[in-house]
């Protein structure tokens, strides 16, 4: 119980002077009464902070490996991880006449930026990059290598150039450190990679210039970053899902494993003059030693398909709190009916059927919304697809603004209030 400070009160009191934060007064007046004498005394009181606890930590398991969890409560829509890619990205052929080819921002002509121009003139690793890349595309006319072989000739080149592992040999130990799964993986898939690991060679012999490697990657060479890119690769997309290229991305390959009920999403900073960030933020609050975990693969499919998947693609058996406890279930018929309905409306667009495709994505919502994990990027797109499609004609304008207000919701969870998709809702 405190005293009041005022000479010769001694009632109870309750107010404290906010500068020195150690004198009491029972009332405003005695306060005031006493300022005269106390700021003679009154010393700005010292915070003491303490050392702030990082958010996360990383923990491990033998049938897990590393997995990162919270150190202490993180609020929704926290920013967990932000980073550069290791390797840079590559686009995406079809997007290859649209964007630049650094920063993955549209560009007119598809041409880079002069500001990633000056980036890419500067960095011998990246000049060697385009320079070697444009001289191979030129040889392939009319054809374009796929990302995955320019990617893996890009990390052959960071290892096996001399100029190159003089300065670089810390993000090629770091690269060649991430898990390739090779003893673990399915003989299918491995048959698969030893097929395109030759045209990575052929690649990496058209598109390394005049550059002689101190020796020359093999076969299983490619494999290994073939394996690694398999296992640890991000597909680059935009705020819509579209797929823009794909990337490696250190911090996340190392230590984020997946879930089927995951408590982030991943989305990319695009931004003039630089590659494409990997951002994840948390899509609900969670407490102190939760897992923060992604998704590797589409979550709305069934139990039984999903962990499928995750083992012939990802070679583990799903140890996530989803498939472990069985909260979580989409059934095979509902993760058909969205499917196929984005077949349908997809196809409707296309033909400037508008009033069918607003039909067709009306009705599948309450599915999507089941097979959705909660904050889900997809549904925030769905709903705000649904909303336009309403507003376009003149429709259940009702509707339209709850779609609105709900995809606003989502996605600003999900990307943040300055991503562009959120920033064009707003302004609706
Ligand atoms: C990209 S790495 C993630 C980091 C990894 N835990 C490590 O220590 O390097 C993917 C690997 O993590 C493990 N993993 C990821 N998610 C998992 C899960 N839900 N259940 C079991 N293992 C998982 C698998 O071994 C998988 O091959």
């Amino acid at each position: 119980m405190n005293v009041c400070g005022f000479p010769g009160c001694t009632s109870t009191a309750a107010l404290r002077c906010s500068r020195c934060q150690a004198t009491y007064y029972c009332t405003k007046e005695h306060q005031r009464s006493h300022w005269k004498t106390h700021k003679k005394n009154c010393v700005v009181a010292t915070i003491v902070v303490a050392p702030a606890t990082p958010l996360t930590k990383v923990a491990s398991s033998p049938s897990r490996g590393r997995y990162l969890v919270s150190a202490r409560p993180i609020a929704r829509a926290t920013t967990i991880l932000s980073e550069p890619p290791l390797i840079p990205p590559v686009l995406q052929s079809h997007n290859q006449d649209l964007r630049c080819p650094y920063c993955f921002l549209p560009t007119p002509s598809g041409s880079p930026h002069l500001s990633c121009l000056a980036k890419i003139k500067l960095n011998a690793e990246l000049r060697q990059d385009f320079e070697g890349e444009a001289t191979a595309n030129a040889q392939l006319l009319p054809h374009r290598a796929p990302p995955t072989i320019v990617l893996a000739a890009r990390c052959l080149r960071r290892l096996f150039t001399p100029a190159n592992s003089s300065n670089n040999n810390v993000a090629d130990s770091r690269f060649l450190s991430l898990t390739d799964n090779l003893e673990l993986m399915e003989s299918g898939l491995k048959s698969r990679l030893q097929q395109i690991a030759r045209l990575v060679i052929r690649y990496y012999n058209m598109s390394r210039g005049g550059e002689s490697a101190t020796t020359e990657p093999g076969l299983a060479d490619a494999v290994g970053v073939l394996a690694r890119i398999n296992q640890n690769g991000f597909t680059v997309a935009d705020s819509e899902l579209q797929p823009l290229g794909i990337g490696i991305y250190l911090q996340a390959a190392t230590n984020v494993n997946h879930s089927c009920k995951p408590t982030m999403v991943s989305s990319f900073g695009l931004k003039e003059g630089e590659p494409p960030r990997l951002i994840m933020r948390t899509i609900q609050s969670v407490g102190v030693g939760v897992e923060l975990s992604n998704a590797y693969i589409d979550t709305g499919q069934a139990k039984a398909d999903r962990r499928s998947e995750l083992q012939s693609s990802y070679c583990f058996s799903c140890e996530c709190v989803a498939c472990v406890s069985g909260l979580y279930e989409a059934s095979a018929a509902q993760y058909e009916e969205v499917k196929a309905s984005g077949i349908s409306v997809q196809k409707y667009l296309d033909e400037g059927n508008f009033e069918a495709a607003a039909r067709v994505l009306r009705g599948v919502l309450p599915s999507y919304e089941k097979a959705l994990f909660a904050n889900s990027p997809n549904l925030g797109i769905q709903l705000y697809k649904l909303c336009k499609l309403l507003e376009y004609h003149g429709q259940d304008l009702g509707l339209a603004a709850e779609c609105r207000r709900r995809a606003e919701e989502i996605l600003t969870v999900c990307y943040g209030e300055e991503d562009i998709l959120v920033r064009e809702i707003r302004r609706r």
